[in-house]
């Protein structure tokens, strides 16, 4: 059986490393007349699609945003919020349509994960700077934003620990306003997922009091659930599992100082391992100088955008604009191309060679026709077909981008990584900077064996007392001891038919709680897990306590307006707060790099008072880089001109009219967003 089972995996093998070209090359590492454009086409035996087993916490969520209930969805790194939050797309557009879900992040990264756009541009705030008034004036002038918000039944928002508390109570007003509703959010159902242990928002002069969305005036009222997500999947390792908890919270014990210890290995590691670098400057250095010191032919792949919205002004992914690569040049998938292979987003490799496509594949984005080999450190050996990326703006497909799947990986920004899983990876966290970038960095890595760490010092490992808080109004919120008072009678009729007609629509939908789709375009994995972890306690209070089917449309409304109440007087709970960042007790260790004595002369204490300043405005600088352009571009999208009007030039073409802008359900063309098998898993793990 098992000599059976082993034939069967080297004829897999076999099959992988068939070449279906001849083997001269070229200057370029050139491969010519290769016959398809990728091995596992027509070659590989067909795999049986892999599925998720939801746990009881994953599949709670699912039933409450079925029953039409606005959740905020947390949880440390590795506990399935992304995947989960993918499957809730699908299964909300088919309740409501495409058009009527609108998807977005708080970064352009975390957007393109999910098929989204940034949570600016759906909400046409621009870079959001300006009171709430102006903001307003702002979406009410752009026809598009405001049809988006008054179109928009849910609205999912990804990494949340990245908006501040002054948008968030800014969106929610506008919500109001625009949709001249006095209901939460203007009773768009809101389903926000993230871990606010990880990167915090950008910070600025007026965040002082409040930083976090969950210190949002209307946060309570914002969700009828929230819900804490605690089985890790990343990785499986108790000890780096704890690690990392510990890194989380910013407290390490000895035992974890020691494990710490024990990646800062003296010697280099392998040079194939990926750097994390907390600076971008950082990054481009390393992959600039390794790609140098390569004296291989260049490739260059240009990417190929259309679209109403300009590529580089609505969004910024992780597909590159120009991507040089050549002979030997490491690289990091950023699509999943084959999950049973193990070729997801972070899966490392290096350049072996070009191939000249058979087909005109890639002629638009290389002149030359050339795609490039990549030899997996996972074994697979194969060659890269360009992929496309699009932005969607509820149905409706705003731009798009043709580019390869790959970014040089020598070294990437730990920002950039956010999201990902990595085998390996060697980050030198000297240079790290806030709260939570010791731990989005660490807990990438699947295994203690693949951590490697340079620049550590204990002092590093931050994360804000605010948070804290957070964990006691998690179980706050789900609290439901208070009494039922009858202040709501103002509860219009109108409203509780619109929220019947919802809670009808969801409660039709078939109770798909195995993660399968009824279409078969079900995210993708690299094995069935079953798992059957158990509620844990939080999970199963909310459960007991907030029995869906008991609450009657009526009793949600009342519940509502009794948090909103709450919050109200929540106001100025947080006036007070202590803003320093915990400081580490830990002794200085020889082994890692020094932070100067805490104990501080005045002279001194200024002159570290001018140092954190300036570390918060660079971490404002490389922030509001993450979340514009890479080249720092996305600011100020005023939206476009959506009158159809005469083009310059001699046969004056008709610019695109907004509503002329072809549906994803209704073009074919780009139904393979929906349709494509790695759609569902496209994100950066
Ligand atoms: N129910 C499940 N069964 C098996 N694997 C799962 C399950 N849920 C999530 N996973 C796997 O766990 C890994 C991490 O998931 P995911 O990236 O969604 O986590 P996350 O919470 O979004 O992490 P991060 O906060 O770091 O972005 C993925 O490989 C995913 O496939």
């Amino acid at each position: 059986m098992i000599r059976g089972m082993m034939g069967m995996k080297f004829l897999g093998n076999a099959i992988l490393v068939y070449r279906n070209y001849s083997t001269y090359s070229s200057s370029y590492g050139v491969v010519q007349k290769a016959k398809s454009g990728n091995w596992y086409k027509g070659q590989n035996p067909k795999v049986s699609k892999p599925r998720i087993r939801w746990t009881d916490e994953q599949e709670n969520v699912l039933e409450y945003v079925r029953g039409g209930f606005s959740v905020f969805i947390t949880g440390s790194a590795g506990t399935g919020k992304t995947i989960l939050l993918q499957h809730i797309i699908k299964t909300l557009q088919k309740t409501y349509g495409k058009s009527g879900v609108f998807v977005t992040a708080s970064t352009g990264i975390a957007a393109c994960a999910i098929h989204g756009q940034t949570l600016h541009s759906f909400a046409g705030i621009g870079n959001g700077v300006g009171d709430r008034q102006m903001l307003l004036d702002q979406v009410s002038n752009n026809k598009g934003a405001k049809r988006r918000w008054n179109k928009a039944d849910v609205l999912v928002v990804d990494e949340i620990s990245m908006v501040d508390a002054d948008l968030f109570d800014t969106l929610e007003y506008i919500a109001k306003e625009v949709r001249e509703s006095d209901e939460v959010w203007g009773g768009i159902q809101l389903i926000v997922s993230g871990d606010f242990f990880q990167l915090p928002p950008v910070s600025n002069e007026y965040s002082k009091r409040k930083e976090f969305a969950f210190e949002a005036d209307c946060w309570d009222a914002s969700f009828d659930r929230q819900v804490e997500l605690t089985k890790i999947f990343r990785q499986s390792d108790e000890r780096l599992i704890k690690l990392l908890q510990s890194i989380r919270r910013g407290n390490i014990d000895p035992e974890d100082l020691q494990l710490l210890k024990q990646a800062c290995s003296a010697s280099e590691p392998d040079p194939s391992v990926v750097r994390l670098y907390p600076r971008i400057a950082d990054v481009n250095n390393v992959n600039e100088e390794r790609m140098n010191a390569l004296s291989e032919k260049k490739v260059i792949y240009e990417a190929f955008d259309g679209g109403v919205k300009p590529w580089k002004l609505t969004f910024v992914g992780l597909a590159q604009e120009k991507l040089v690569l050549c002979k030997g040049a490491r690289v990091m998938l950023i699509r999943n191309l084959n999950v049973w292979r193990r070729l997801v987003n972070g899966a490392t490799g290096t350049v072996t060679g070009f191939t000249k496509a058979d087909n005109r594949i890639s002629i638009n984005i290389n002149p030359e026709n050339l795609l490039p080999i990549v030899k997996f450190d996972s074994g697979p050996e194969m060659v890269i077909d360009p992929e496309e990326w699009y932005v969607t703006e509820g149905s409706k497909i705003v731009a798009w981008r043709k580019q390869m799947p790959l970014i040089l990986a020598w070294a990437i920004s730990i920002h950039k990584c956010q999201g990902m899983s990595l085998d390996q990876i060697h980050t030198d966290l000297s240079r790290a900077f806030g709260c939570g970038m010791v731990y989005v960095a660490i807990s990438r890595v699947t295994s203690l064996d693949g951590l490697h760490l340079s620049g550590f010092c204990p002092l590093k490992v931050k994360a804000s007392p605010k948070l804290a808080e957070l964990e006691l109004k998690e179980f706050l919120a789900s609290d439901e001891s208070e009494s039922d008072d009858d202040e709501n009678e103002d509860a219009t009729e109108d409203q509780s038919d619109k929220k019947n007609k919802k809670r009808d629509k969801y409660l039709a939908l078939p109770q798909s709680g195995d993660g399968s789709d009824e279409d078969g375009e079900d995210n993708d994995q690299d094995m069935e897990v079953t798992f059957n972890t158990g509620l844990e306690d939080i999970s199963k209070r909310i459960l007991e306590k907030k029995n869906r089917e008991a609450e009657t449309v009526l009793e949600a409304q009342l519940r509502k307006r009794r948090e909103k109440k709450k919050a109200k007087k929540n106001k100025s709970k947080y006036s007070s707060e202590d803003e320093t960042d915990i400081e580490n007790t830990e002794e200085p260790d020889d082994f890692f790099v020094e932070e100067p004595s805490v104990k501080r002369s005045k002279k001194e204490k200024k002159q570290h008072e001018e140092d954190k300043e300036k570390e918060a405005e660079a971490s404002r600088a490389e922030l509001e880089l993450l979340l514009t352009d890479d080249k720092g571009a996305d600011t100020g999208v005023k939206g476009y001109n959506l009158k159809p009007k005469k083009a310059k030039g001699k046969k004056g073409k008709e610019v695109i009219d907004e509503e002329k802008i072809p549906t994803v359900d209704e073009d074919p063309r780009f139904s393979a967003l929906f349709t494509k098998q790695n759609n569902g898993l496209e994100h950066f793990y």
